[in-house]
């Protein structure tokens, strides 16, 4: 099994051109399941879940290519089955995607209950309430999820809590009922636009997305169509925070900087320049970081997905920080291992981060517990004094396409061994 090998110490310098946003990839490419023809997917990213998903597709009957490997031709007229249980879509959070999909296509659903990365209780209560209301009737059995319906009709759907899963999950399930669909209390992230614009390009009605309020009134049919992919909010915010905790002076490319704006202000105010281009955002380092506090939020808000990245680069801000992560109950398992490179940083009440700075970690072996702590990681070894080793590196390649090639390319020292 390969690691991650980092020689830390080395100043980041340079350009890294940012891929196609995971999150929004692993929504759309279900979403291909809906249209009555061939839909070409660009700037795909080219990492395991997308990789996963496209082989679930194949075995559910659709055709999908890879032209190149950001770019994916999906016909999905030849779909027939509507059971997606392997053991391995299990393992990945969206195939809760396949089951909004399916029902809208077929009335009918059988998918593996969903995995992903492991914070504590990941509920879908909100999905099932979602397709519940839209008529569907879903049962769970032995980790499996069955959705079946007559029909699906549009309705009223409030969400108890802000779910991006849920809210796309709805808008998938909805795009083809009868009638009009209004979700309220929706999640506002940049890839539910994104899957809202997809839908729409191939011909679906849905307005409102990236506001509380999402509209879905039911078209009978999508047409296919090409559409491309938006940039990794969350790759993009690693790179800004991997060139912050070496010193360094990267511009981080092909990215949108109005869905950087949290990212950018907390940077800010720990002393890192921040200049934002229409495609680019140039992060330059070198002074003394400064502390600050941080709680996770939907978006607009601090996203939970940058958090442990968050966490290591406040680690090394002169002066006491705190993470609150608000998002999920259970996110920081990392930190133990990141006190053993040397940081001081205490966890109180399970999801709050109390951060003393320090100047230096040393490197250690680690394990990556999941992909954003794998991330993480990468960053402390970037910053430690020697070598760190990371071990169950297939959490990161879930997420960060050629990431060791990335960050030699900025001048990192870093093989997988
Ligand atoms: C594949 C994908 O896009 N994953 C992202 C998605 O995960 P995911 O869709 O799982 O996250 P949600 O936005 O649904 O979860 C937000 C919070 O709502 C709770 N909740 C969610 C659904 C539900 O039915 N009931 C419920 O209680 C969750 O436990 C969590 O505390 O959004 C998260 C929050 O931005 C990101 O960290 C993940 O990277
Ligand atoms: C939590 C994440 O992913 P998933 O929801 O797929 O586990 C993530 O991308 O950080």
């Amino acid at each position: 099994m390969s690691k991650l090998c980092i020689r830390g110490g080395k100043r980041l310098t340079g350009d890294v051109v940012i891929s196609g946003a995971k999150n929004a990839a692993v929504a759309i490419l279900p979403a291909a399941l809906l249209v009555d023809g061939t839909c070409e997917i660009e700037n795909l990213p080219y990492i395991n879940d997308v990789i996963l998903l496209t082989d679930a597709m194949k075995s559910l009957g659709a055709i999908a290519e890879f032209e190149d490997k950001h770019t994916v031709n999906v016909d999905a007229t030849t779909v027939y089955s509507y059971c997606a249980t392997d053991e391995c879509i299990g393992k990945m959070r969206a195939s809760y995607y396949l089951i909004g999909a399916l029902l809208g296509r077929f009335g009918k659903a059988k998918v593996a209950m969903p995995g992903g990365c492991n914070f504590g209780k990941r509920p879908i209560d909100q999905h099932i309430k979602g397709f519940e209301a839209l008529g569907a009737t879903v049962t769970i059995q032995e980790d499996t999820i069955y959705a079946v319906a007559d029909k699906l009709v549009g309705t009223h759907i409030y969400l108890d809590v802000v779910s991006v899963g849920a809210t796309i999950n709805i808008m998938l399930a909805a795009v083809l009922a009868e009638g009009t669909t209004t979700i309220e209390n929706a999640a506002k992230e940049p890839h539910i636009v994104d899957v809202a614009n997809f839908l729409n390009m191939m011909g679906a009605s849905i307005k409102g997305a990236g506001t509380d309020v999402i509209r879905v009134k039911g078209v009978p049919k999508l047409q296919g169509g090409k559409y491309s992919i938006i940039p990794d909010q969350i790759e993009a915010g690693t790179y800004m925070m991997a060139a912050a905790i070496t010193g360094g002076d990267v511009y981080v490319r092909n990215i949108i900087p109005e869905h950087m704006e949290s990212v950018s202000l907390k940077m800010r105010e720990m002393g890192v320049e921040i200049e934002e281009g229409d495609d680019y955002i140039h992060v330059a380092a070198g002074k003394d970081l400064i502390a600050t506090n941080v709680k996770t939020l939907p978006h607009p808000g601090f996203p939970t997905d940058l958090q442990p990245q968050m966490t290591v680069l406040l680690s090394t801000a002169m002066g006491k920080s705190t993470m609150l992560e608000s998002v999920f109950e259970n996110r920081f398992q990392y930190i133990e291992q990141l006190n053993h490179m040397g940081t001081k940083i205490n966890v109180v009440n399970g999801n709050k981060a109390e951060i003393e700075g320090v100047s230096h970690l040393t490197g250690s072996n680690l394990i990556a517990t999941d992909l954003r702590a794998g991330a993480c990681m990468i960053l402390a070894g970037l910053k430690a004094d020697g070598e760190t080793y990371i071990d169950d590196i297939k959490y990161i390649d879930r997420g960060y396409e050629s990431v060791e090639d990335k960050l030699r390319a900025l001048g990192a020292d870093v093989s997988r061994v």
